[in-house]
């Protein structure tokens, strides 16, 4: 059966958690990965500069190494090792220099970039000139000293020159105006950036390797995770992503403002609400990439003011604040403790916090210094200075009624820039004491709510759980009416970073991905390259043997968040009970757990496997929380499902009179089917869990029976075991799972139509 027949359409393939922004493949031979890496990473000669290219270069390298042995590959790897060591595919530092405390010197490093802006005097960038600041500071390359670098600060490790030929020098040659850029290009409702730092000098003398790279043409990324299989022989899986953009690390943070922020600022005028908020693992590089945007967008909203709505009566306004442990600092304000109430227009308001209008760069620069200079850091294991609170700066453009600067402003549109608190597993932070662990569960709990939000947001689901977080909460008038979000997601090159890099690009994919507009995008076409999360698909293709198994069963969980793949069989099967987008989220790394699929298809191929298996880690705070959101979601769809078969038997306002269906009462009822599906959904983790166990067992009872002078008796007594363990789990699964359909199917749920 050929992998399309498999998927069958689009949809279903999404439906299956086949995701199209997410191209992963694994190669043991790993000659054509490095083949491109090496290309890649080498000279601007040798990029591939079109998709063509790349691909017969990937063609030839194939053809180089096809016969190769994984040894071979290994051999490869270590070459480029080498050569990435001896600094030949270093680049020069960046022209601009950083002094070491980053919470303050990153605004003075937008301030370096900013700083001819300022001695030009604001508006010289007029609408349709060449911005000669941008050319001259970009173009020029940086001097090439690589032992200039402190302790922290990174080092370029590709040649920076390739990616300008790929595709920056254009965009830098003529800045057309924003109002024009606004009228040329709508701005999407949701627009996921993922930007990739340097390697830092410790990585560097730790030896490690940059395992990203970055086709710039094709907004995509790859990330060449090495993996070793039980011989431990080494082998490079390829993860391959497409977002709107994908920023590398010779990217300036000027350019990083054009591509995300500057397309809203227009539009901030015309009543819309904008966040642009990033994400990524501790020390990644979240605040120094979201610290100098502010202060640009205010440089730009000011201009506009000046040029295209002057004498209309806008004004500016600045407040910045944190959220700490679930509570509200202000920043430019010592620290005061503020609270959130909510009008009866379920407006949010912010009691206590400070607003000051500003009408020039140079006071919000010293505002935003402040407000820097007061936020709450910490130390993480990969951040000395790491940002333990999520920093929420929030520009507001208000008009005077009737142009009138006595009367009261009235709020027109808001622009929220969000520096997320460092995110980290739970695992991460067991080294820590308690008080970094709750600070981690806390960020973690935000960054679950904040998916969901902009997830029931894009799809215009009518409940939007804001009250999953704090930070949710705050932001919720943002998010209400027409609203846009830039996410940046930040990620670390090193491969000590690989997991976090891999779990951060699967929450900007899934981001995306839940997106309405993602369905419109570009990587429609479904190819062997894109079928699975995680990197199965070339077993195919490369391991026909992997075709033979039920694909059900090994189907890695789709990547929308459906709780384990379970109501998108629902889904399939009725079409009505819970519809794909409305599933529980995840959280858990589906990632992982498909890669474990992935290798366990791989061992049944015949392809030796890993021992990804210990990745496999349920212990998650985030998913406490996320049951919290599910359920609310779920009761809702119950409540619904409940309304219409009361309906359906004549009994109006059962609600209020807290009649359940056959008259039990609504909350009882209510709680007894999340109850049970609670119980069902931990059965079957539990389940899993036994099963991830039994697999290692398994692991380890073929790695013994390929050892000489193995008895084949002992072999055959404990994989009989073994399989009478899996069997006997999945029976007791399947009991349950068939008790609760028919308690489903008694109260009449499943045959409810989804709520409109
Ligand atoms: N694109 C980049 N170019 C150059 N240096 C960078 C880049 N990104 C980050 N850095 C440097 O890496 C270090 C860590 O960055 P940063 O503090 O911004 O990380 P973070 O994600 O905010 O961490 P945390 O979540 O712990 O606060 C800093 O020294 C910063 O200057």
């Amino acid at each position: 059966m050929s992998s399309t027949a498999v998927f069958g359409s689009r949809q279903q393939q999404r439906a299956a958690g086949v995701h199209h922004h997410q191209r992963q493949v694994s190669d043991s031979s790993s000659g054509p990965v490095l083949g491109k890496w090496l290309q890649s990473s080498n000279t601007a000669a040798t990029l591939p500069t079109t998709f063509q290219q790349q691909q017969s270069s990937r063609r030839a390298f194939h053809h180089r190494t096809s016969s190769s042995s994984t040894i071979g590959s290994v051999e490869l790897f270590s070459e480029f090792r080498q050569q990435q060591h001896q600094g030949g595919f270093s680049t020069p530092p960046p022209a601009y220099s950083r002094s070491s405390s980053k919470k303050r010197n990153n605004t003075n490093n937008a301030g370096s970039e900013d700083e001819e802006e300022k001695t030009m005097g604001m508006g010289e960038l007029s609408p349709g000139i060449l911005d000669l600041h941008a050319f001259d500071t970009e173009l020029l390359p940086p001097h090439h000293d690589n032992k200039s670098f402190p302790d922290s600060e990174p080092c370029f490790s590709t040649n920076k020159q390739s990616n300008w030929t790929c595709s920056t020098v254009p965009d830098n040659l003529l800045r057309i105006s924003m109002a024009d850029r606004e009228k040329t290009s709508p701005v999407a409702k949701i627009k996921v950036v993922v930007r990739k730092r340097p390697l830092n000098k410790k990585e560097i003398s730790k030896k490690e390797d940059d395992i990203i790279t970055i086709e710039p043409k094709t907004n995509s990324l790859t990330v060449h995770e090495t993996k070793l299989k039980v011989d431990l022989t080494e082998y490079v899986e390829k993860h391959e992503f497409v977002f709107d953009a994908v920023l590398g690390e010779e990217v300036t943070n000027d350019e990083v403002y054009r591509e995300t922020v500057e397309p809203i600022v227009p539009i901030i005028f015309q009543r819309t609400k904008a966040t642009c908020f990033a994400y990524g693992q501790t020390g990644s590089g979240k605040t120094y990439t979201m610290q100098p945007l502010p202060l640009k967008a205010s440089h730009d909203i000011l201009d506009l003011m000046q040029r295209s709505y002057r004498n209309q009566g806008f004004q500016l306004f600045v407040s910045f604040f944190e959220i700490y442990g679930g509570k509200l600092f202000d920043l430019l304000n010592d620290r005061r403790k503020l609270c959130m109430r909510e009008d009866g227009k379920q407006q949010v308001c912010i009691v206590g916090l400070q607003e000051f209008r500003v009408s020039n760069v140079d006071t919000i620069r010293e505002y935003i210094e402040k407000g820097n200079a007061t936020r709450s850091t910490g130390t993480t294991g990969a951040n000395e200075e790491s940002s333990r609170s999520h920093a929420i700066l929030q520009l507001a453009i208000k008009k005077s009624v009737d142009g009138n600067e006595s009367k009261p402003a009235r709020i027109v549109g808001k622009l929220s820039f969000i520096d997320l608190a460092g995110s980290e597993r739970g695992a991460d932070t067991t080294d820590n004491d308690r008080q970094t662990r709750m600070e981690g569960a806390e960020i973690n709990k935000s960054l679950l709510a904040l998916k969901e939000c902009i997830r029931a947001l894009d799809n215009d689901q009518g409940h939007i759980p804001f009250r999953g977080s704090k930070l949710t909460e705050v932001l919720r008038d943002s998010f209400m009416g027409d609203s846009r979000t830039v996410m940046i997601s930040c990620i670390s090159p090193n491969s000590g970073s690989c997991e976090h890099t891999l779990n951060t690009l699967r929450y900007a994919d899934r981001v995306k991905s839940l997106s309405k507009g993602a369905s419109s995008k570009k990587d429609l076409v479904p190819t062997a390259l894109n079928l699975r999360d995680s990197s199965a698909s070339p077993l195919c293709t490369v391991f026909p043997a992997a075709l033979t198994l039920d694909s059900n069963s090994f189907d890695p969980p789709p990547n929308d968040s459906h709780r384990f793949g379970w109501s998108r069989h629902i889904d399939a099967e009725n079409g009505r009970l819970f519809g794909k987008d409305n599933g529980p989220p995840s959280g858990r790394d589906n990632g992982r757990l498909s890669s474990f699929y992935s290798d366990y298809e791989r061992e049944q191929s015949g392809r030796g496997y890993s021992v990804s298996v210990d990745d496999f880690d349920f212990s998650d705070e985030s998913h406490e929380q996320e049951n919290i959101l599910w359920k609310e979601e779920r009761s809702e769809r119950y409540m619904t499902c409940a309304d219409k078969k009361a309906n359906a038997n004549g009994l109006t306002k059962w609600r209020d009179e807290g009649l359940g269906v056959d008259g039990v009462n609504t909350d009882d009822f209510l709680r007894a089917l999340l109850k049970e599906e609670e119980e069902l959904v931990t059965a079957h983790r539990n389940q899993v869990e036994e099963m991830v166990d039994i697999v290692k067992e398994e692991l380890k009872l073929l790695m013994e029976a390929n050892q000489p002078g193995n008895q084949l008796d002992v072999y055959i007594s404990k994989l009989n075991d073994i399989l009478s363990q899996k069997a006997a789990g999945i029976v007791q699964l399947q009991r349950h799972l068939t008790q609760f359909q028919k308690r489903l199917t008694d109260t009449n749920i499943l045959i409810c139509p989804q709520a409109p």
